[in-house]
């Protein structure tokens, strides 16, 4: 579906004080090759300026890279713009595409006409996004009237009225409650079970990712410094899984050979292990009597920041 090939975008900034009229590059993204199947949801993170929008600039058929092949459903966007953006969609958390003045409901029957969207498919199309997403409430209310979680609903049907197979979601539930978000995300995982749609996500919010995306890339400075499955992330990064146990009565001794013990408070104590949980839990049980366990898992939001702030990968990794 994606196909990025040695990805180069530099952008000619123009300096101020002492150095004004000179221009010197950034360079945004370098040397980013990657590819994404059909039906995948990728999650695609980084810090800010990382590159990020720049890549879905290209992608999108917006930017112009100066180095690399680039091909989504097999045409290049830049050249074949107008097919193909008619074949993906698109929401910007920070911007609508949606009439400022306009009724939801008549921004939307606009893009059927942009998109030519037979209408019975719009309408069979409308009919389903308002029931996911609950639009009912508010098609008839200008989209500058809209609460941000409500605009960001009617932005993603907008994106999805002329099916496309594609989808690049850039912050889709930033600045949304907990309720808001957790409809989105729903959202966005039924029309890629359901529809097939291939998902791009960049988003800050790693529990977007963790609930939507079983594959993340990172890029930082503009190269690619992780593309694999979330759990590889996790076992290579994450540092240990823990083990809280509740003993019945605290331990004399809470030291069990092979577990690293972290914490002992009374009853409650943690231990760290790796890989399977089954046998140092075998090990604490044969220890003493327990009332309760619970396996921790490390924190995906930790181990990210550690990559962002410690070098962890380097860029040669797979
Ligand atoms: N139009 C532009 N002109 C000059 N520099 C730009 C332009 N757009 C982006 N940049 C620079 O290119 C780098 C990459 O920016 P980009 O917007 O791709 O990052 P990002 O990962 O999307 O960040 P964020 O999470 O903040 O949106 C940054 O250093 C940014 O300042």
């Amino acid at each position: 579906m994606i196909d990025v090939q040695h990805l180069h975008k530099t952008y000619r900034v123009r300096s101020g004080g002492l150095l004004r009229g000179h221009t010197r590059e950034l360079q945004a993204v370098r040397d980013v090759s990657f590819t994404v199947q059909a039906g995948e949801v990728v999650g695609y993170l980084g810090p800010n300026g990382a590159g990020k929008s720049t890549t879905i600039k290209v992608l999108t058929g917006l930017l112009v890279p100066d180095g690399g092949a680039v091909t989504v459903g097999g045409l290049v966007p830049w050249r074949e713009r107008r097919r193909h953006v008619a074949r993906l969609g698109a929401v910007f958390g920070q911007r609508t595409t949606l009439w400022w003045d306009l009724p939801v409901r008549d921004s939307l029957e606009l893009l059927r006409h942009v998109y030519r969207v037979p209408s019975a498919r719009f309408r069979e199309n409308l009919g389903r996004f308002t029931d996911l997403l609950d639009l009912g409430p508010f098609l008839d209310t200008p989209a500058r009237s809209l609460s941000l979680g409500q605009r960001m609903r009617a932005d993603l049907a907008a994106a999805l009225l002329h099916d496309p197979a594609l989808l690049f979601l850039d912050e889709p539930t930033v600045g949304l409650d907990v309720v808001a978000r957790e409809r989105i995300r729903e959202f966005v995982g039924v029309v890629n079970r359901e529809q097939g749609v291939t998902v791009l996500l960049t988003t800050h919010d790693l529990t977007d990712v963790q609930r939507l995306a079983r594959r993340v890339m990172i890029i930082d400075h503009g190269t690619l410094l992780f593309d694999g499955a979330l759990a590889t992330l996790q076992e290579r990064f994450g540092g240990a899984r823990e083990l809280q146990v509740d003993y019945e009565i605290p331990p004399a001794d809470p030291r069990i050979a092979g577990l690293d013990l972290l914490h002992a408070d009374g009853a409650r104590v943690r231990y760290a292990f790796a890989g399977a949980a089954a046998v140092p839990i075998a090990r604490v049980t044969a220890h003493a009597p327990v009332r309760d366990l619970a396996v921790l898992e490390p924190d995906i939001e930790a181990t990210v920041r550690r990559i962002y702030e410690g070098g962890l990968l380097r860029p040669t990794l797979p």
